[in-house]
């Protein structure tokens, strides 16, 4: 079993136990009464040569705890100050000590869109996503068959929500387009290995058509890997670790965007 089929063993357990304590139809009627999400995929496409898309992430399985203050409030904030696009926050809780809370929290302090950052394999997560002020979702390819990604997608945007599809493996790319989702995301990190290469996303990116927005995700760690990507025609980045383990999370955020404002 790999890591990645034990996320998923322990996010199903969540998800069931999630919903005994609120059924669906609690959340649905949550959600109607929320004015409409922020367009994450705008906040990207504007601007400057590389969008960041910062991220809460408090410990993974494979760096362990990353920071000991941790703050999801403060976090955030530094990073919108420091000119962060968006903010996307893990909710996982099992593997990455995350929570639906932060996410909520990170809401009610900043404005820019946010994405919930986990192991999405049901309607009801995205109904959690909506309700906890999250304007994208993030689907893994390597989590889902072709058909389940189609239908999570449509779910997500009938709620409102946009999708970010990540995938690794270059033969779920075909899947990962015929959702239409207008961004993916590549993942530079081998979810079996955790071995993270930013060069995994410039190979990539050559395959991908001109019309969907392609985000660098994982390891990528300076200004000048940013620039690399860039270059490479990667629209934006998500970084997690890299700006987490800074004592100034505002500098190294600044740091990491460089004049690439
Ligand atoms: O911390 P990093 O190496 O900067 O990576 C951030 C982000 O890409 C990573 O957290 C991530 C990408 N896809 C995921 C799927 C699930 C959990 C985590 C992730």
């Amino acid at each position: 079993m790999t890591i990645l089929d034990k996320i998923i063993v322990e996010t199903r357990k969540t998800i069931a136990h999630d919903k005994a304590n609120r059924p669906e139809s609690d959340l649905e009627s949550a959600i109607a009464g929320l004015p409409p999400c922020r367009d994450f995929h705008a906040a990207l496409a504007c601007g400057g040569l590389v969008q960041l898309i910062a991220e809460v992430k408090r410990a993974s399985p494979s760096a362990g705890l990353i920071r000991d203050d941790f703050n999801p409030v403060q976090i955030a904030e530094q990073y919108v100050t420091a000119g962060a696009a968006c903010i996307s926050v893990l909710t996982d809780e099992p593997f990455f000590k995350g929570s639906l809370d932060y996410l909520r929290d990170v809401r009610r302090a900043v404005d820019v869109p946010l994405l919930r950052k986990d192991f999405i394999v049901d309607r009801y997560q995205l109904l959690q996503a909506r309700e906890a002020g999250a304007d994208c979702a993030l689907l893994i390819a390597e989590c889902l068959s072709a058909d389940e990604l189609v239908k999570l997608h449509d779910e997500a945007v009938a709620m409102g929500l946009q999708t970010l599809i990540e995938l690794f493996e270059p033969s779920n790319l075909d899947a990962v387009l015929a959702t239409g989702t207008p961004l993916v995301g590549i993942n530079n990190r081998d979810l079996k290995t955790f071995h993270t290469d930013i060069e995994h996303t410039i190979r990539m990116r050559e395959l991908i058509p001109g019309d969907r927005l392609v985000v660098g995700e994982s390891g990528i760690r300076t200004h000048d890997d940013l620039i690399r990507l860039g270059k490479a025609g990667v629209k934006a980045v998500l970084v997690g670790e890299s700006l987490m383990r800074k004592p100034d999370i505002e500098q190294a955020t600044r740091e990491l965007l460089g004049d690439n404002r």
